[in-house]
C-alpha cells in the first residue's frame, strides 16, 4: 500500500526520543522509531524522507559508544542530529567532541545566527528558551558545517551543512520547555525535509485496516484478548474492521474485576458487534491466590493463568494464526532502547507471552502510539464516551491493590469502597482530568470508636494521580471538600471499614500501583 512521507527516528537511549516521534506526528507526518543499532538495509527499507538521531546517555569518544552506519548521512536523505545525535554526526564526519566543563542542564538562552532554513521565521535579534541536557559539547566541527545558533556555553548550539542537508542542534526541540521546539521540527520535516502533512488518525485508520487485511489470508482466524480497556477494545475494532468475524475476543472474568464490571464491559463490546468469548475464569484464579502474598508471585500466577485460559479458548476456536495486542509505545519502550531492557520494577502480567509458547504471530497496530493518541482513533473510529475515557485498569486487577492475601471478603470490601471512589469522581467531574482513581485495601487494621464501640477494622488508600503516559505520575491535588465526602461515605457504607487516608507519593519514587 502507498504510504505518506514519514520520518525515521532513530534512538540512542534518550529518556524523551518517544517525544520526537510524537511530535513529528503532531505536524501530520508518520514518525516511527528504531533502535541505532538497525541495520543500513532496514533504514533503508523503511524509505524515509528524513532522518532525525536522538540524544542520548553516552559520549561519542567512549569506548563502546552507540553509533550508526556512516552511510546514514549520504543517503540523500536529510539528517537532524539532537544533542548526543549532533555529536554523534560531529564526531563520524570528522570534527571533535570534548566533555566540557560548561556544562548545560536545564533552560539556556538560544541566540540564533542564521534563519534561513532550520530556524526559519525566527527572529536574530532576540534570544529564545530552549532546554539543554549535556555534558559534551562540540569543540570543531566537521568540514562544510557552519554553526547557526549559539548559547552561553556552546557556541555551537546549533549547526548545519546545506549542501549535504545534514544539521545538528544541542538543545532539545522535542520538549515542552524549548518554547521554539514545534517550529524547528516543523522547519525540518516540511521544509527541509519536504514532507507533506498528510498523516491523520483518518488515513492512520485506513492503512492499519488495509494491513490487517493483506497480511491476514483468507481463512485464517485472529484472537484478541479483550479486557474493555482502550488500548485491546480498539485494536479489537481495528481488526475486525479488516477481517469481521474471523476475530475471535476473548475476555476473561479473572475474578479480579471492579464492581459491575463483567457487566458493563460485555454491554460495551455487544454494542460494537465484535464476536466475544466470554470465560469466567474467577475461582481458578481465586483458587490459585488462596495465601499469597507476594506481590510478584500475585502477577506471575495471574499472568500464567491468563495464558493457560487463552491457549484452551484458541484450541476450541481451532485454526487461529495471529494474537492482535493493544501494546502501546510506553509498553515497548524498554525492548526498543539498544540499551535492552532495564531494572524490572514489577512485573506488568503480560500477555505477550503468549505468542512465543503458543506460535502465534502478532497484530500490534498500536506499538507506535500514545495513549492520548489511541484516544483520539476511538473518537475517529466512533466509539463510546465510556471506552474513550476509560481510566487504565491493570490486568492482575483488584489482586494488586489487596495488599497482602487476595480472599473473596477482601474483595468484597475494596470492590464496594472502589465503586464508591469511582462514583464521587465521576460525579464531580474529576474522572477524565485525571490518569487514575481507584482504592487500595491496606494490610493492617486500626482502632476507631464507631457508636461508643470500639473497632478494629480495615483502612482503605485512595490513589489518584496526574500523569501522562504513567511513566511519571503526581499525586492529583483533589479538592477537601470531595475527599471528605469519599472517606466519609467509605467509612460509613462498607462494612468493615473504619479509617481511610490519601496516598500523596509521586512516581517515581514510588509507582501508580500499591505493589
Ligand atoms: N480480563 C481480561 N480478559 C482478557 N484480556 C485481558 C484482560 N485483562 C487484560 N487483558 C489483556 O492484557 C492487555 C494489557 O492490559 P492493559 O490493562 O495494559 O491494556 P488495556 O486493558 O487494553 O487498556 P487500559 O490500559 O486502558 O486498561 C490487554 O490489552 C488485554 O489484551
Ligand atoms: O495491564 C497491566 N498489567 C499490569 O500488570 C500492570 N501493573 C500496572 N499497570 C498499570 O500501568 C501503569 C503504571 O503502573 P505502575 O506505576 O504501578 O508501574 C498504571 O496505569 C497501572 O495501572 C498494569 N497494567
Ligand atoms: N542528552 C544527550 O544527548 C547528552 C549527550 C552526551 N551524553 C552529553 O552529555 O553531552
Ligand atoms: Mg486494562
Amino acid at each position: 500500500m502507498e504510504h505518506g512521507d514519514r520520518i525515521l527516528v532513530l534512538d540512542f537511549g534518550s529518556q524523551t526520543t518517544q517525544l520526537i516521534a510524537r511530535r513529528v506526528r503532531e505536524l501530520h507526518v508518520y514518525s516511527e522509531i528504531k533502535p541505532c543499532t538497525a541495520s543500513l538495509e532496514e533504514i533503508k527499507a523503511f524509505s524515509p524522507k528524513g532522518i532525525i538521531l536522538s540524544g542520548g546517555p553516552a559520549s561519542v569518544y567512549d569506548e563502546d559508544a552507540p553509533t550508526v552506519p556512516k552511510e546514514v548521512f549520504s543517503l540523500g536523505v536529510p539528517v537532524l542530529g539532537i544533542c548526543y545525535g549532533m555529536q554523534l554526526m560531529t564526531h563520524l564526519l570528522g570534527g571533535r567532541v570534548e566533555a566540557s566543563n560548561k556544562r548545560e542542564f536545564g533552560p539556556a538562552e538560544l541566540k540564533i545566527i542564521d534563519n534561513s532554513d532550520l530556524f526559519y521565521g525566527l527572529a536574530l535579534d532576540r534570544t529564545y528558551r530552549v532546554w539543554m541536557s549535556h555534558g559534551d559539547r562540540v569543540e570543531k566541527l566537521p568540514q562544510g558545517f557552519g554553526a547557526i545558533a549559539e548559547s552561553e556555553n556552546s557556541p555551537y548550539a546549533a549547526i548545519k551543512n546545506s549542501e549535504k542537508s545534514l544539521y545538528g542542534v544541542q538543545f532539545h526541540p522535542e520538549v515542552a520547555h524549548t518554547e521554539i521546539g514545534q517550529e524547528v521540527l516543523a522547519n525540518f520535516v516540511l521544509r527541509i525535509c519536504g514532507c507533506k502533512p498528510t498523516w491523520t488518525m483518518k488515513s492512520f485508520i485506513e492503512k492499519v485496516v488495509e494491513e490487517v487485511r493483506q497480511k491476514v489470508g483468507p481463512d485464517e482466524k485472529v484472537i484478541c484478548a479483550l479486557s474493555g480497556g482502550i488500548d485491546s477494545t480498539v485494536t479489537a475494532v481495528l481488526v475486525h474492521r479488516a477481517i469481521g468475524d474471523r476475530l475471535i475476543c476473548i475476555f476473561v472474568n479473572n475474578g479480579l474485576l471492579r464492581k459491575g464490571e463483567v457487566e458493563s464491559v460485555l454491554n460495551l463490546m455487544g454494542s460494537l458487534g465484535l464476536n466475544l468469548h466470554y470465560v469466567d475464569a474467577s475461582e481458578r484464579f481465586l483458587e490459585r491466590l488462596k495465601g499469597v502474598t507476594d506481590p510478584e508471585k500475585k502477577r506471575q500466577i495471574i499472568g500464567h493463568t491468563f495464558i493457560e485460559i487463552f491457549e484452551e479458548e484458541a484450541k476450541k476456536v481451532g485454526q487461529v494464526t495471529y494474537l492482535a495486542q493493544g501494546t502501546l509505545y510506553p509498553d515497548v519502550i524498554e525492548s526498543v532502547s539498544f540499551k535492552g531492557p532495564s531494572a524490572t520494577i514489577k512485573t506488568h502480567h503480560n500477555v505477550g507471552a503468549l505468542p512465543e509458547r503458543m506460535k502465534l504471530k502478532l497484530i500490534e497496530p498500536l506499538r507506535e502510539l500514545f495513549k492520548d493518541e489511541v484516544r483520539e482513533i476511538a473518537r475517529e473510529l466512533g466509539l463510546p464516551e465510556d471506552i474513550i475515557y476509560r481510566q487504565p485498569f491493570p490486568g492482575p486487577g483488584l489482586a494488586i491493590r489487596i495488599l497482602g492475601e487476595v480472599t473473596k471478603e477482601r474483595l468484597e470490601i475494596l470492590r464496594e469502597a472502589d465503586a464508591i471512589v469511582l462514583e464521587e469522581i465521576k460525579k464531580s467531574g474529576w474522572y477524565r482530568k485525571v490518569w487514575q482513581s481507584f482504592a487500595v485495601l491496606l494490610p493492617i487494621r486500626t482502632v476507631g470508636v464507631m457508636g461508643d464501640y470500639r473497632t478494629y477494622e480495615h483502612v482503605i488508600a485512595i490513589r489518584c494521580v496526574d500523569s501522562v503516559d504513567a511513566m511519571t505520575a503526581d499525586w492529583t491535588r483533589l479538592p477537601y471538600d470531595l475527599l471528605a465526602r469519599l472517606s466519609n461515605r467509605i467509612i460509613n457504607e462498607v462494612r468493615g471499614v473504619n479509617r481511610v487516608v490519601y496516598d500523596i507519593s509521586s512516581k517515581p519514587p514510588a509507582t501508580i500501583e500499591w505493589e
